[in-house]
Parts: C-alpha cells; sequence; structure tokens
C-alpha cells in the first residue's frame, strides 16, 4: 500500500489511547485516524486531545479504513463485531484484535468469516514509544498487510511476530500485564522508603529512574541479569541482605504463580467467549 494507510479505532480507552498517542508522537497523521465509542462526550475530549476524527457509529468508523484495531474489552467483542460485519465484508479492511484470549477463529466468524484478521497482544507504554507487543495474523492476512501491522507497532515500540496463536497467552502474562507488574513494585519500593522518612517526591524520582536505569543497563548489556544482579552484592555488603530478604520471601515463586495465573486466566477467557452467541 504506498498511500498511508487509514486506522480505524474501535473503542477509545485506556489501550487505543496509548496506542493513538504513540503513533502521533513518532509522525503518524491524525488526519489518517479515526476512533469511534459510545459516549460521545468521551469521543469529544479524544478529539482534542488528538486531532483525530471521531463517531458513535462503528460502522460509519470501520468503513474508512485499511486497518480496524478493535480496541474494545472482550466482553463486547462479539456485539461490536456483528454489528459492524456486513460493513467490513464489503470493504475488507486488515481487522486487528488487540483483545486478550480471544482467538482469530472467533473473531473471524463474529464478522462474518474469510476475513484477514491480526492479533496484536500491545501495553501501555505505546504511549511513550516503548511498547512492547506480540503480532499473530490468520493466513487471510496478505504479506503487505503484515508489514502495515507491523509498523505500526514497531513505531510505538517493539513488535514480535509469534508464529502460533496459542504463544501471545505467554505474551498477554509477560508484556501485556507486565506494566501493571512494575508499576506495583514501584509503589511498594516508594512506600518503603516514605516509610523510612523519605520525602514522596524524592521517593518517586528516585524509584523510577532506578527501574528505567536498571532495563536500559539489561538491555545493552552483554551480561544477563543474574550477573547484572551480582554486581550491586557486594559480599557482607547491604544489597545482599536485601536479595537475600526477596529470595526466602519466596519472591520467585510468587512471580511464577502471579504469571501462570494471568496465563490461564487468557486461555479461560478465549474459551469462555468463544462460546459466546
Ligand atoms: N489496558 C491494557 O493495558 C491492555 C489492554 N488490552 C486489551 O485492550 C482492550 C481494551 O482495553 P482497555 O483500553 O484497557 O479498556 P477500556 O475500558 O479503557 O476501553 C474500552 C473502550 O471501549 C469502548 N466501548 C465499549 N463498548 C463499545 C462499543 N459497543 N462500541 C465501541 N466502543 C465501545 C469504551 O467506551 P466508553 O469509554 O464510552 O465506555 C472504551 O472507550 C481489551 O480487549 C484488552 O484486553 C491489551 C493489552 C493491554
Ligand atoms: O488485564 C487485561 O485483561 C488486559 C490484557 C493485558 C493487559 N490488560
Amino acid at each position: 500500500m504506498s498511500k498511508t494507510p487509514t486506522i480505524s479505532f474501535i473503542g477509545a480507552g485506556n489501550m487505543a489511547s496509548a496506542i493513538i498517542g504513540g503513533m502521533l508522537e513518532h509522525g503518524y497523521e491524525a488526519d489518517n485516524i479515526w476512533v469511534s465509542a459510545p459516549d460521545d462526550g468521551h469521543l469529544q475530549s479524544v478529539r482534542k486531545q488528538f486531532g483525530v476524527s471521531v463517531t458513535t457509529d462503528n460502522r460509519h468508523c470501520a468503513q474508512q479504513a485499511d486497518m480496524v484495531i478493535l480496541a474494545v474489552k472482550p466482553q463486547v467483542m462479539a456485539d461490536v463485531c456483528r454489528d459492524i460485519a456486513p460493513m467490513v465484508q464489503n470493504t475488507r479492511p486488515l481487522m486487528v484484535s488487540i483483545a486478550a484470549g480471544l482467538t482469530a477463529e472467533t473473531l473471524d466468524e463474529w464478522l462474518g468469516g474469510g476475513l484477514p484478521v491480526a492479533r496484536v497482544m500491545p501495553n501501555t507504554p505505546s504511549l511513550v514509544g516503548k511498547g512492547a507487543a506480540g503480532l499473530y495474523a490468520n493466513d487471510q492476512v496478505s504479506d503487505e498487510q503484515k508489514t502495515m501491522v507491523q509498523s505500526v507497532f514497531d513505531s510505538i515500540g517493539t513488535a514480535v511476530w509469534v508464529e502460533e496463536e496459542n504463544l501471545l497467552h505467554g505474551v498477554t502474562a509477560l508484556s501485556g500485564c507486565g506494566p501493571a507488574y512494575f508499576f506495583l513494585i514501584l509503589e511498594a519500593l516508594e512506600d518503603a522508603a516514605k516509610n523510612a522518612g523519605m520525602a514522596d517526591d524524592t521517593a518517586r524520582t528516585l524509584a523510577i529512574q532506578t527501574m528505567a536505569g536498571a532495563a536500559e543497563m539489561a538491555a545493552r548489556s552483554e551480561h544477563d541479569p543474574a550477573q547484572l544482579k551480582q554486581n550491586v552484592m557486594s559480599p557482607g555488603g547491604v544489597t545482599e541482605r536485601a536479595i537475600h530478604a526477596f529470595e526466602d520471601g519466596g519472591l520467585r515463586d510468587l512471580i511464577q504463580k502471579a504469571y501462570s495465573t494471568a496465563f490461564k486466566r487468557s486461555e479461560e477467557m478465549a474459551e469462555q467467549l468463544a462460546g459466546k452467541q
């Protein structure tokens, strides 16, 4: 596709806003973006914030698109898809779902069948160009359409194709949910520092910079995280005590448990929603 593709978002919530904000920040033209959602008041604030075109009519939104990004909650996806199915069966845009769990087969069935359907599991740091997304496409998606969806998610972070759709459960439990895990750790670290008497803004600044610095270092280093951790743990020093406290408290098991629970929930949602009539 030589012209800039028109991209329509159905749903204007946290994740759609993060993707749109990231795309605009990275040079995508607001003129080529449409957004629909039920609440006109909310849409008008989206229009003001981003300068995109808005409508409360999902069909009208989908009609404009080379690529439709379905950004509603999984539980309302069936109704949304069935409503726009007659329209997209005519225009045949690339349909992209960012919903957790829902399979391409289920989505395609709700959309009337035979459409190019891709799935993306993005995350909210897309807003600041630091997203991490897993991508999957069904066999109706052309190479040109794969390039189109990849270029959108590459522009707002890192996008990685998975060979098998089932692998998206693991992507969801890692990078889809992951920002929340790190925000929890930030909250807890800030609280610990404040409990010991540190000023609120100092605790926040130091905690955020430490997390960002550790991530940047892990990304650039030739060493693995275990070695980088060891490099901070002076024998008989301070960090060693804290790391032992984490290990003794079962932090690794807890992380494994949280990850597995998220993974299972993603599988469970796929099964439950596939049965939705
Ligand atoms: N949040 C995250 O970090 C991530 C979310 N996802 C996936 O993204 C999807 C959206 O999640 P999120 O953005 O957090 O959810 P939000 O609740 O923030 O946004 C959902 C949006 O859908 C709109 N909506 C509801 N019903 C309809 C309808 N019938 N037609 C059109 N729009 C409708 C809502 O409108 P209104 O505001 O007017 O109610 C809202 O704008 C989910 O499927 C989730 O699995 C994937 C990865 C990460
Ligand atoms: O919690 C959720 O269901 C969505 C999917 C990944 C992140 N948020």
